[in-house]
């Protein structure tokens, strides 16, 4: 027998100390956007290997200002020299309606240096942290007191406040985040704000404040977050002259959902970074945030129209690639391998492109199987959506088709296709291509004509309607050489099958034949598509009986295109050593 070690004995469960007579997050839905701050520049960067160079940040800057963000926090001007004289920068470069927020821990040295960096901001957020939660008192300063942490807390507060009179303006706001505030005792929290906000002066028209709201480490469900939030939301003094901003970071891979239910608990403003870079597992992500506020029809007054340009911006800078199948912006998430859902998308965008023809809105709601979002709203084209591997069905690989080539496949074809891909992709142990899948296509049923050994050259059709037939002389360039084949039917193809199984002995039938054009204009091209069977050919394969042949025919005429899909018949026959 096999003993474990249980390492779950040394954790013990969060205890959530928030008591709500009445909890109102839950039946709460979120209605608009909130006030978003970006924080790449400062906690993302603080979690970086190498953390941004002076251009990167600039880089970084420009894009979060591009993207609509009001509120930037953009270094933590004590840490580095690059910190510092970025702050300068953005002062001197950013548009006045961007507030800069710059964030120091309470320690007077380094908020008077903080400070100084912000000289001459048009609008600045000074914002300062203290660790507040029983565990961090303890482990990083020694057993401190609530008393003196409130003490620190009000007199660096003070300090901002005569600094921010020194060097700033109006605008200026204090920013004041308990650190771990999820972790922090929920009457201990108001208390120390509330000190805070006596400190600053609760005229918070001409000096907003803000409190922020930290899971610095995520540790609960998110439903105790929410109810952490909607408790200081209802104790806080003067709430309504105050900002309550949330700071989750993503521990428990919860942090989108943390922030969400939080906004139901009354906060105002969210802090994270684009993909969700940050300490550890990251802040919460921004887009996914915005995203999904999108997708519930409420604009998050932000622009990812291009979100390509956003993912390389990010990677470039952060120097870590967005994973594949992170929500919204991985290179996989649009994308569908597997049959069903790349039938159902097919029928979705079929039906999609139905409704917009019958309606005169601009706005055709959306609602497509597997995709939450219209990919197109983010920049990203439908092509990609759709890809081969060997988990598709005759939907994906006829879906390529019809978006590469124009050509809507007759069902009896797709499925004859789809068993040549399947050999393909198992064949190749990956995903085709759809250059590939356009080649297996084009070489499977001979529509390039000059890599056919059998070609049309020229036909002659007479119509004697008294005998009710079809009689043709038709011209084929073989292996070179021009051969002249007759035969007579009720129409052009069944003329020319005879013609053929007079000349090669063969005993063809149609068995299924359909025509489409190609584009819209009058130069526009028919498409053919025949199956034939041959008689004298046993199948030995029950999925696909290789009696049966499919011939593609693509022509400026459409009898034209009918003859060259038999001759593309004709090709495989050959190729199969049946002609
Ligand atoms: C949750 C968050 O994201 S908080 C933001 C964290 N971000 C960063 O730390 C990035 C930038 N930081 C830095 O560049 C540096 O840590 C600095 C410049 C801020 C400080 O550097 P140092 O002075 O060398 O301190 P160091 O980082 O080693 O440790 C922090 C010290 O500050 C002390 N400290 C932290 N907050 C306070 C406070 N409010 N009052 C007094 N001391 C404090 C700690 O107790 C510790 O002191 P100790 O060395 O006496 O034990
Ligand atoms: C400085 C604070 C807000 C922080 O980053 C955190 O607590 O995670
Ligand atoms: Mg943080």
């Amino acid at each position: 027998m096999i003993f474990y070690k249980d390492p779950s004995v040394k954790y013990k469960p969060f205890e959530n100390k928030v008591k709500l007579s009445q909890r109102d997050w839950p039946s709460k839905t979120i209605t608009k956007a909130p006030r978003w701050l970006a924080t790449d520049l400062r906690d993302g960067n603080q979690s970086l290997p190498d953390p941004m160079t002076f251009e990167e940040k600039k880089i970084m800057l420009k894009k979060l200002i591009d993207i609509g963000y009001k509120e930037i926090e953009v270094a933590f001007p004590s840490a580095s020299e690059v910190d510092f004289t970025f702050t300068q920068y953005a002062v001197q470069n950013v548009p006045r309606d961007v507030a800069i927020q710059v964030l120091a821990p309470c320690r007077e040295e380094l908020i008077t240096k903080t400070i100084t960096a912000l000289k001459g901001c048009h609008k600045a957020i000074v914002h300062i942290y203290l660790a507040t939660s029983a565990c961090f008192r303890h482990v990083i300063f020694n057993d401190m007191t609530k008393a003196e942490s409130i003490a620190k807390a009000v007199k660096c507060t003070t300090l901002v406040k005569n600094l921010t009179k020194k060097f700033g303006n109006d605008n200026w706001a204090l920013e004041f985040s308990p650190e771990t505030f999820s972790d922090t005792d929920p009457e201990f929290v108001v208390q120390i704000c509330n000190a805070v906000q006596e400190a600053w002066g609760t005229d918070t028209s001409s000096q907003p404040l803000i409190f922020n709201l930290p899971a610095t480490v995520e540790m609960s469900t998110p439903n105790i977050y929410a109810d952490q939030v909607e408790y200081f939301h209802k104790t806080i003094k003067n709430r309504e002259n105050i900002c309550i901003s949330l700071h989750p970071h993503n521990d428990r891979g919860c942090a989108v959902a943390a922030c969400e239910l939080a906004q139901m608990a009354g906060a105002d403003r969210v802090e994270g970074c684009l993909f969700g870079n940050g300490e550890r597992t990251g802040n919460v992500d921004l887009v996914t945030l915005a995203l999904n506020l999108y997708t519930q029809g409420i604009m998050p007054n932000l622009d990812f129209s291009d979100i390509n340009s956003i993912i390389d911006v990010v990677e470039r800078c952060n120097k870590i690639p967005i994973h594949a199948r992170h929500p919204y912006g991985g290179q996989l998430v649009v994308c569908a391998f597997s049959g069903s859902h790349q039938d159902a998308i097919k029928k979705g965008f079929a039906l999609y492109e139905k409704e917009k023809e019958k309606t005169d809105s601009s706005v055709v709601p959306w609602k497509m199987p597997y995709l939450p979002l219209d990919p197109q709203d983010i920049g990203r084209t439908y092509e990609a959506i759709i890809r081969v591997n060997s988990q598709s069905g005759k939907g994906g690989s006829s879906w390529v088709i019809l978006k590469n080539l124009e050509l809507d496949l007759p069902r009896k074809l797709q499925v004859h296709f789809s068993t040549k891909v399947q050999k393909e992709t198992e064949l190749k142990a990956r995903e085709l291509k759809s250059n590939e899948l356009i080649e297996l296509f084009m070489n499977t049923y001979f529509v390039e004509q000059k890599k056919c050994n059998y070609k049309l050259v020229d036909y002659n059709i007479k119509r004697n309607n008294t005998q009710n037939k079809t009689d043709l002389e038709i011209k084929l360039e073989i292996h070179g050489c021009v051969k002249s084949l007759k035969g007579s039917g009720n129409g052009p193809i069944s003329s020319f099958i005879n013609a053929i199984n007079e000349e090669f002995g063969t005993n063809l039938d149609v068995h299924d034949y359909s025509e489409h054009s190609l584009g819209k204009n009058s130069k526009s091209r028919a498409v053919s598509y025949i199956s034939m069977v041959n008689h004298k050919k046993e199948s030995n394969d029950a999925s696909v009986p290789s009696n049966i042949e499919w011939g593609v025919g693509i022509h400026e005429s459409v009898t034209a295109a009918s003859f060259w899909s038999v001759i593309s018949c004709l090709n495989s026959l050959e190729r199969d050593h049946a002609i």
